[in-house]
């Protein structure tokens, strides 16, 4: 899906308007910081992004960040803004759509005068999640809720880390449950000297809404289909339904905590039938009622048994990882999430009695965009001034 790009965007060049109380505000007078971004993938999130980003422009300005939204790439397009009057001459004036190329984007958000730059992932594409480490090697710092990258080959990996000793920074935080601060909490366990036992929970949005939300009075297909609208599910809503991207999830957490774990190692049980999926994209969306017969059943025998559907995966440091849909007695607490709800426990060596709960919704463009957002003010309060 390709959302449109609200190419006001482009004005963030322009100064901004203040809204009328910062009148009073007296004026920043130290040299702001200035960090040039580019987006990849308009599409749910990044549109949703690019909206948060353009809002919070004359805000971050006050307080000493100038965020240069200076270009946008989508598969087949993309759009540069330039400070550079021959550069917009020669395309036709900024603001203009033309083939993309992500040499040429990655070119031009770094510019040559030694600016901060950053470049935003937000496409769910293997050919971008492969550039990382080349943008990384080159001083542009990268931030991701691409989860192809942490959770795939890991001597890719491997080099996305190496990459960052050129002091640009890779940051995925809103890769495990979108905007809920699942990535950070971790990394803060272990460099506070915690050791990580077990990780469990409920880590699909799609799917907690959509065990929520499925009582046996709608069909589970067109459920899928509201879920897809919404904008939780992933492009192709089979990756959410596999389990897949909840074991993607698992391999990012676990790797997170030095394990090495791969997405062959997870144990996942999917819901997607065979001959739905060996269908392309397109013609998974039309045959999405394959899925009805067998989640009647399920929600049919949870219901016989006073009991909910949820979906629930699990880790531990031997290794062991697996994916599933679960039937819980309503008594259990995951049987409380609603909606969107993700729930991670962490059990660690301090937390081995009573683990530590993460929970909230994780997934949508909104709030999966703040989690973005969030890791590119970490990234922007550690620059120095150029
Ligand atoms: N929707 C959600 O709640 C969450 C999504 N994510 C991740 O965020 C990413 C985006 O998700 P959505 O916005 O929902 O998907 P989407 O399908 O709405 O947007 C993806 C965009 O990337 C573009 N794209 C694909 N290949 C590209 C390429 N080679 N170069 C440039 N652009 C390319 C597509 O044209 C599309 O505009 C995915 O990686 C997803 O896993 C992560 C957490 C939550
Ligand atoms: N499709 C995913 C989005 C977040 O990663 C989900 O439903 O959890």
């Amino acid at each position: 899906m390709e959302a449109t790009v609200n190419l006001a965007v482009s004005s963030s060049l322009e100064q901004p308007s203040l809204p009328p109380h910062a009148a009073a505000l007296p004026m920043v007078t130290a040299r702001q910081r200035v960090l040039a971004v580019g987006l990849v993938g308009p599409g749910r999130v990044g549109s949703a992004l690019l909206d948060q980003l353009r809002t919070a422009q004359p805000r971050l300005a006050r307080a000493g960040l100038e965020l240069k939204l200076c270009g946008v790439a989508a598969s087949r397009r993309m759009w540069l803004d330039a400070d550079d009057p021959e550069l917009n001459g020669r395309y036709g004036g900024a603001q203009t759509w033309r083939p993309s190329n992500l040499d040429e984007f990655a070119a031009h958000v770094r510019g040559d005068d030694g600016r901060h730059a950053l470049l935003i992932d937000c496409s769910a594409s293997e050919a971008v999640a492969s550039r990382y480490a080349e943008w990384l090697a080159q001083g542009i710092h990268v931030v991701t809720p691409n989860k192809l990258a942490g959770s795939g080959s890991f001597p890719r990996l491997q080099a996305i880390r190496a990459a960052c000793v050129s002091g640009a920074r890779f940051r995925y935080e809103a890769t495990v449950c979108a905007g809920l601060p699942v990535v950070q909490t971790l990394r803060d366990l272990l460099d506070t000297g915690d050791e990580l036992l077990a990780v469990e929970g409920m880590f699909s949005g799609t799917l907690a809404w959509l065990c929520h939300r499925h009582n046996g009075s709608r069909p589970f297909s067109a459920l899928v289909r509201e879920a897809h609208a919404l904008g939780y599910t992933e492009p192709d809503p089979r990756d959410d339904l596999s389990g897949l991207d909840v074991a993607r999830k698992l391999v990012i957490l676990a790797r997170e905590a030095g394990w090495a774990l791969s997405l062959e190692d997870v144990q996942v049980q999917s819901l997607v039938p065979p001959e739905l999926a060996a269908m392309s994209p397109e013609e998974a969306l039309e045959n999405l009622h394959l899925l009805d017969r067998a989640m009647a059943r399920e929600v049919a025998s949870a219901q016989t048994q006073g009991s909910v559907l949820r979906h629930v995966a699990s880790l531990d440091a031997k290794g062991h990882a697996s994916v599933r849909l679960a039937m819980l007695p309503a008594s259990h607490p995951f049987a409380h999430s609603r909606l969107t709800d993700n729930i991670v426990q962490f059990t660690t060596h301090r937390y081995r009695d009573n683990p530590m709960l993460v929970q909230g919704p994780g997934a949508g463009p909104e709030v999966t965009a703040a989690g973005i957002f969030a890791d590119l003010l970490r990234i922007a309060e550690s620059l120095e001034v150029r």
